[in-house]
């Protein structure tokens, strides 16, 4: 099971700060000389500039951007960057998340970018979440699970997404992610999400693998036993959420 600590005291209460204040705490785990997975999303936004203050203060990293929004940021401020093929072992990733359940059990990629998230923490020695207290929940699910799916056969897979959370007792809609420009939403992979609204996935543990399993599945949302620790920033100060599985 998860424990607690709360280390800061800091009391900034508008979103963005929150964000900040818990990227700021995951921060003190960098150390110059580090590889970092750079994550996405408006909280990982937070992040990344402020790792850039730090960069232009001295500090002597590399960053293996999530997506090419993150680059495009973080290219601006003059961080160093390289990809997972030219540094494929990294210290620390650092990512958001639109849920964290119990045991640091995650539901990522409403930012489109879980693939690359997925694959990025998995090359990380330690996979660090940075989020604002409203992402804590007791059971995941109630934000939309994304899913990231082939264009190919999407009739197929989305029959068979429907099937195996079905399975599972699983119910609810299957919607397509819209993109900007009215058609679906492409990620950089150039995939399609669905956003499955399942409301409560009371057992991820048997519904990743499930989905994992269809073949028009690329990846899906739900990170299980991947993350080591969360700062969770809320109107009190920073909450750190710690899981007892040690990554091997
Ligand atoms: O694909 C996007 C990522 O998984 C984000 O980390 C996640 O959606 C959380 O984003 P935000 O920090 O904007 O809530």
């Amino acid at each position: 099971m998860s424990a607690t600590e709360t280390p800061s005291n800091d009391t900034t209460s508008s979103p963005a700060a929150l964000k900040r204040l818990a990227a700021l705490e995951a921060l003190k785990e960098v150390r110059s000389g580090m590889k970092l997975g750079l994550g996405t999303g408006s909280t990982a936004i937070e992040l990344v500039r402020a790792l850039g203050e730090m960069v232009a203060g001295g500090l002597d990293v590399v960053g293996v951007p999530t997506s090419e929004r993150t680059a495009e940021l973080a290219r601006s401020l003059s961080i160093p960057l390289s990809t997972l093929d030219e540094t494929p072992e990294l210290d620390i990733a650092i990512d958001g998340a639109d849920e964290i359940g119990p045991d640091l059990a995650l539901v990522k990629g409403g930012g489109g970018a879980l693939l690359r998230e997925k694959i990025t923490a998995s090359a990380a020695r330690r996979f660090v979440v940075i989020a604002d207290e409203t992402k804590m929940v007791d059971c995941l699910g109630r934000f939309p699970l994304p899913i990231e799916v082939v264009p190919f056969g999407l009739t197929v897979t989305l029959r068979q997404i429907r099937e195996v959370a079905g399975a599972l007792g699983l119910t609810g809609n299957l919607e397509m992610r819209a993109g900007a420009g009215g058609g679906h939403y492409v990620t950089d992979g150039g995939h399609f999400i669905v956003d499955a609204h399942f409301g409560r996935i009371p057992r991820p543990g048997e519904l990743g693998p499930a989905l994992a399993a269809v073949p028009g599945v690329v990846e899906h949302g739900l990170f299980l036993g991947m993350a080591d620790i969360a700062y969770v920033a809320g109107s009190t100060g920073v909450q750190i959420v710690r899981t007892s599985r040690a990554r091997g």
